[in-house]
């Protein structure tokens, strides 16, 4: 059994002006309570394709981008972990966040790590076959993490993505390109301050000579075409997670003790869900319950957590694109921006992944988060198997999801709308509406925030002319309004007398209140790919500046920011960005 991990290093740092007093925080729980690959080399020069059998990790030292040139960081991020901002551009913290971390101060580490795992597409377990291995791994391919710290109290962890080749490469090149890095960066923090869980993004930096090719699209492909080869510069870009652990990853440990690969596959599970319930759920899970409990509560937990993820996602207009198990978390937070979007047009079976298919559309994510939920219980039911009892239990966890997922979305719709309650006779006209006209996703709602007295201001957010429209639309529109003004007037009193009934469970609210509300649901500004797309094309000349634009925009998302940003920023999208290849939708690993 794992001990209890400490939140606490032997020195305690308040404000970390250097990597000097970064290092001093190092504490490292994965690598000191896990196994290590017991094929690995010592010294972390483990930089090629190979099959690992056991163990839950590889040391393995990043391999630095040459030329590194400080692209950003997030100040809000530095901030709240008490971070000095003049480190992001110091020489020490630019090496150690490039990939080079053979000069780091003790007690800090000169090597890392990359974790294996499996993978499960809606619920199919995928067996690999490829030239470098068959059966069950997948892996950080690209992905090493550098350091594990307790800063103010809280864990986390700090992988770089694109810090080279690991044994779990399979052939590729262990770099990720700046394109993809800038998305990944200001995704990040831009759902974060969307209020939805994730990890988070710390620092970007791109080599000024250093680059790889990447296959483009070709004109009018919605895929890939390795005949369009590009050349982009390569970057690596610091996220920061409580744990990077993936439902995936429970899945390759629990799938070697179901299949007994191993004399210790068993114990590796196990060893594994402790750690998880140390790194993510430690407040929910009393040490004392014996393991089969703590997998019951976990799941529980998981199940909570998850079906919350998603009806967030789904407030906010996001669709994960590529939502198999090794994509998502098991901490219950959004991980893995490869071919996400926010959308544009309010469509059920939005998808940006090109590979994608419906299975992962927009609103269809509930139900691939419980295909991974699935996976999730799947993973850890070898652990249980003495306890018949709770098999059941996990089984009726698993049947419970979708209601509870349901649910969710329910309350997320009715606050998205202002409503204390949902209503689906007015949700169902409202779909059919938005699909009918069509609308804008993020427009539509914000719009509506406002509270309007007819339905002109919400042909802001209209992609289409009414007066263009199949009859009756307008006069559907302006009667849907009138039934929902009517449910919210059912809620409003007089602004003078919120508050004065004494009775706290009272529903009455102003109209001022109820817009407040509404408009802390419904973000003004979401990262929609055609604003990335100029962002990193100016990043791959130099120019940063429309990166760090972007960035001051998307981290205030439900802000009303000045005339200026509202005129770029507040906007449908343009004709000339439907069905381009990289914009409306993408590859895995974009
Ligand atoms: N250029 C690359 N070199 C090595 N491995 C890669 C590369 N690109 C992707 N991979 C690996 O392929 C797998 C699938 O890729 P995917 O795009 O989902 O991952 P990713 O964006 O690199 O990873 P993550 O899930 O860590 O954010 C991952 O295991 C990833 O590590």
């Amino acid at each position: 059994m794992t001990k209890q991990l400490s939140q606490h290093t032997s020195a305690t740092v308040e404000t970390v002006e250097t990597v000097d007093d970064l290092a001093k925080l190092a504490n490292y729980s994965l690598m000191d309570t896990l196994n290590s690959d017991p094929d690995a080399t010592t010294n972390g020069d483990d930089h090629r394709a190979r099959q690992v059998f056991s163990g839950h990790y590889v040391p393995v030292k990043p391999t630095l981008i040459e030329n590194p040139e400080y692209v950003a960081h997030s100040q809000r991020f530095f901030s709240e972990l008490g971070f000095a901002d003049s480190m992001a551009q110091s020489a020490d913290f630019i090496s150690l966040f490039s990939g080079d971390i053979s000069q780091v101060p003790e007690p800090m580490r000169k090597v890392g790590w990359a974790c294996g795992y499996a993978l499960s597409i809606f619920g199919t377990e995928y067996i690999q076959q490829c030239p470098f291995r068959t059966g069950n791994g997948y892996g950080d391919g690209r992905a090493v993490s550098v350091l594990e710290a307790v800063i103010k109290g809280k864990r986390w962890e700090m992988q770089l993505k694109g810090g080279g080749r690991t044994p779990y490469c399979r052939g590729a090149d262990g770099r990720a390109v700046l394109r993809s890095s800038v998305r990944e960066f200001l995704a990040q923090e831009h759902m974060h301050a969307l209020g939805v869980p994730t990890s988070r993004s710390l620092s970007l930096y791109v080599s000024k000579t250093e680059t790889v090719q990447r296959p483009w699209y070709s004109e009018g492909s919605n895929s890939q075409d390795p005949d369009q080869m590009i050349t982009e510069a390569v970057a690596i870009s610091t996220r920061v997670a409580s744990s990077f652990i993936r439902v995936g990853q429970l899945e390759l440990f629990g799938r070697r003790a179901r299949k007994q690969e191993h004399p210790h596959a068993m114990a590796e599970l196990e060893q594994l869900m402790l750690h998880l319930v140390d790194r993510e759920y430690a407040d929910a899970i009393d040490p004392q319950l014996t393991n089969a409990e703590k997998v019951l509560v976990l799941a529980g937990e998981f199940r909570t957590r998850l079906t919350s993820l998603v009806s967030n996602w789904i407030r906010v207009g996001y669709c994960q694109g590529n939502f198999n198990s090794d994509n998502c978390a098991a901490g219950g937070f959004t991980l893995d921006y490869g071919p996400f979007g926010f959308c544009d047009v309010f469509n059920p079976q939005y998808q940006p992944w090109t590979g994608g298919g419906q299975h992962f559309a927009f609103l269809n994510q509930g139900v691939a988060a419980e295909r991974n939920f699935l996976m999730f219980c799947t993973a850890l039911s070898p652990l249980l198997a003495s306890e018949p009892d709770y098999v059941d239990q996990l089984q009726q966890l698993v049947n419970g999801f979708s209601a509870e997922m349901q649910a969710k979305m329910e309350q997320m719709w009715a606050a998205k709308l202002g409503l204390g309650a949902f209503n689906a006779a007015l949700f169902d006209e409202l779909e059919t509406l938005m699909l009918q006209t069509p609308v804008d996703y993020t427009l539509f709602f914000r719009e509506l925030s406002a509270l309007p007295d007819d339905i002109g201001a919400l042909k802001k957010s209209f992609y289409r002319d009414l007066a263009l429209a199949p009859a009756g639309l307008e006069q559907r529109w302006s009667a849907w309004l009138t039934q929902w003004q009517s449910l919210l007037d059912s809620t409003v009193v007089d602004s003078s007398e919120v508050g004065s009934t004494g009775d706290t469970n009272t529903q009455a609210r102003s109209r001022d209140e109820i817009s407040a509300q509404m408009k802390a649901v419904n973000p003004k500004y979401t990262l929609r790919e055609w604003l990335l797309v100029p962002a990193y094309q100016q990043a791959s000349v130099g120019n940063y500046a429309p990166v760090r634009e972007l960035q001051a925009v998307m981290t205030q998302p439900y802000a009303e920011q000045s005339q200026q940003v509202e005129d770029k920023y507040y906007r449908t999208k343009a004709s000339e960005f439907f069905g381009v290849g990289g914009c409306s939708h993408l590859s895995c690993s974009s």
